[in-house]
């Protein structure tokens, strides 16, 4: 038998970072979305671990993602199994449709469908808390791509806390060819600010999500402390960034920590035609997304 599970990529809505913490680590507050773009996993009883990851769509360098035990889908299942003390293995299957590096938690959501479709393949019946904890040491985005929603992350970002989301918010996410590591912009920020400012959310911004109003009611909080760092070490963000404004978008961030780049629209077809118009002018991968959506979550037996 096999197991499908979807999970989906994330955008923050807000990210404020504090100080470096002893152990590397920053300290942030963020509002996390779950977007409508995501990698479907299957999983299926083996004699030893393997991953193969098709990459429709997807622009993926070749030798990006991991095809051997290194692959956070098959760290995530070695857990799970050290977790239950079981000796299992099983071959996994990953349909890629969030950017790698992106900034959008693409290997995050991976190892979140990973611990999702083993437990049920294996019927072991893993308690929700521990899943979290589980996910907590993988990355600090896994435990959100289980939880999906919208929610906010603290401690270094694995403390998820859904929160009420009354709206369906549409977003212009512009791809890039390059990635950017997650360290190296968060050590450009330790450089340039260093953190020593009020990072933390703005309660306008949770009644703002509350509300599910016009976008502009989102718009003016949306907001990544990170952006001036991804944009010191690739200058080329900040005309990207400028671009998805001229084309229609009233707020534009950087994801993650980037390179992706996002616009809000107010509707679909608002989404759409500032996509196109990003097209004429040779931004041509872009998706229109919408969030909240779930989180991890089965969508196969087979
Ligand atoms: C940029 C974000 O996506 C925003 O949600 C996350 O902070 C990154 O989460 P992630 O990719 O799951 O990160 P992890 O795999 O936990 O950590 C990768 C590296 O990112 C840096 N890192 C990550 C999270 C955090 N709160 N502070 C950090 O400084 C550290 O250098 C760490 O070694
Ligand atoms: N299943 C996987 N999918 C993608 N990358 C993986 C996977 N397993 C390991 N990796 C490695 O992890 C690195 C970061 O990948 P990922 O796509 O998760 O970055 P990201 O979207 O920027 O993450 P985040 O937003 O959480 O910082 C890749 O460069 C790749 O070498």
């Amino acid at each position: 038998m096999s197991v499908t599970v979807r999970a989906p990529a994330k955008i923050n809505v807000y990210l404020g970072v504090g100080k470096v913490r002893d152990d590397g680590f920053h300290p942030l507050e963020t509002v996390y979305q779950a977007v409508s773009l995501y990698d479907d996993v299957t999983v299926t009883d083996a004699d030893e671990w393997s991953v193969t990851t098709l990459a429709d769509g997807v622009h993926v360098d070749s030798g990006a993602i991991p095809d051997d035990d290194t692959n956070i889908a098959i760290v995530a299942g070695k857990a799970l199994v050290a977790h239950h003390r079981i000796d299992r293995c099983a071959e996994i299957e990953i349909r890629k449709s969030i950017p790698v590096a992106g900034g959008m938690a693409g290997g995050s959501a991976d190892a979140a469908a990973t611990l999702v479709a083993l437990d049920r393949l294996w019927n072991l019946n893993t308690s929700d808390d521990d899943l979290l904890a589980i996910g907590a040491e993988l990355g600090s985005d896994v435990p959100f791509a289980l939880v999906g929603g919208t929610a906010t992350g603290t401690g270094r970002g694995e403390v998820v806390t859904p929160v009420e989301d009354n709206g369906t918010w549409w977003w212009v996410v512009v791809f890039n060819d390059e990635g950017l590591s997650t360290p190296s912009v968060y050590g450009a920020y330790d450089l340039l600010e260093g953190g020593d400012h009020d990072y933390r959310i703005k309660p306008a911004m949770l009644d703002a999500l509350r509300e599910g109003g016009h976008s502009d009611s989102l718009g003016v909080f949306i907001y990544n402390d990170l952006e001036d760092a991804a944009f010191h070490l690739r200058p080329d963000l900040e005309r990207t960034a400028e671009a998805v404004l001229e084309c229609g978008a009233t707020m534009t961030v950087l994801s993650g920590s980037g390179p992706t780049m996002l616009g809000i629209a107010t509707d679909a077809d608002d989404a759409r035609t500032i996509a196109s118009r990003l097209a004429a002018r040779g931004y041509e991968r872009t998706a229109v997304v919408h969030g909240p959506v779930a989180g991890a979550h089965v969508v196969a037996y087979s």
